[in-house]
């Protein structure tokens, strides 16, 4: 049985259910419920803390998890990263007062830095040759300014509200860019008894990223203009092109970036193409 880490709360925890869910596997039903067996599947989920989730999986004793990018990387776990998920995107990055520290990273030389994410911070400063103090907080650092416990935070960014709300403003470069994603235990690949099964949760999952960014678009074009409209939609493979009852006229079947649709189905429509319809893809395996 496939013995997966998912995150127990959370930016991560809804999304990755969610997926799981999108991708046919049974979720848990109450927040409080730490394990549950999906038999169908043959898979055991255990609801983890995320930040812990890189260490259970580096133990060997569970063959993936879901955790953030940030967070295997700040772990310093024997894990290694196996598949981006697109959600729970964001920024590492420091921010202070604004005025106080100038926009180098040089600049935090001798500053102390308050963080939640020691590993990323303590390795991004040595890497840089910059000596600055750590100091570890669990979360909300950013009132660690406003109460004198460091003139710099080290957190994760996404609109930039909480740095907004603080009155503080980033400094430097971003450090990382992060995501959820799904973590495996370094050179697990090379134990066969789980690949397989590590492979098709892999493609089912693939097959929820590629539903949620693609769509099916259909279209009837004259043969005359069917070069053009390919070009166009030239689909993953290659378009699915069939006659039609009317002669000189084919149908077109294609799949199209969801984001791009509505500018494919202008520039089709302008050559020419007619009764273009988009429809929502709802599982896939490529
Ligand atoms: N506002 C956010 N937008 C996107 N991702 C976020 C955000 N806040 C945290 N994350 C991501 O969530 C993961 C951290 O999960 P964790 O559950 O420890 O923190 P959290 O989501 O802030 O939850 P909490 O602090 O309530 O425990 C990291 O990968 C981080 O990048
Ligand atoms: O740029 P934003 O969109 O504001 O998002 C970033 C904030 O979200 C998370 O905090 P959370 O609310 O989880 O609180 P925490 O500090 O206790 O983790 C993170 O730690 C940042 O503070
Ligand atoms: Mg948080």
């Amino acid at each position: 049985m496939l013995r997966i880490a998912v995150p127990n709360k959370g930016s991560l925890s809804g999304p990755a259910a969610e997926m799981l869910h999108e991708a046919g596997y049974q979720q848990r039903r109450e927040s409080k419920e730490l394990r549950i067996v999906d038999p169908v599947n043959d898979v055991e989920f255990f609801y983890l803390r995320p930040r812990d989730i890189a260490i259970y999986v580096a133990s060997g004793q569970l063959d993936i998890g879901i955790t953030g990018r940030d967070l295997l990387i700040d772990s310093d776990a024997y894990a290694e990263e196996i598949l981006p998920l697109g959600f729970a995107r964001s920024t590492f990055r420091f921010a202070t007062k604004p005025g106080t520290v100038g926009d180098d990273l040089a600049d935090l030389k001798g500053k102390t830095v308050a963080t939640s994410y020691e590993g990323i911070v303590a390795k991004h400063l040595s890497d840089n040759g910059i000596d600055a103090s750590v100091v570890h907080l669990d979360g909300a650092v950013e009132t660690a300014i406003q109460l004198g416990v460091a003139q710099v935070i080290a957190d994760v960014v996404e609109t930039g509200t909480s740095l907004r709300n603080a009155g503080l403003e980033v400094v430097g470069e971003p450090i990382m860019k992060s995501e959820a994603v799904v973590i495996r235990r370094i050179g697990a690949d090379a134990e066969e008894a789980a690949e397989s099964k590590v492979q098709q949760f892999l493609r089912r999952l693939q097959g929820v990223l590629v539903a949620r960014t693609y769509v099916m678009m259909d279209y009837d074009c004259r043969v005359e203009q069917l070069e053009k409209a390919v070009a166009l939609t030239p689909g993953l493979e290659s378009p699915t092109v069939s006659p039609l009852h009317n002669e000189g006229w084919v149908a077109v079947r294609a799949m199209v970036p969801a984001k791009e649709a509505q500018r494919i189905m202008d520039d089709l429509y302008d050559i020419g193409a007619r009764a273009i319809l988009t429809t929502a893809i709802h599982a896939c395996r490529l």
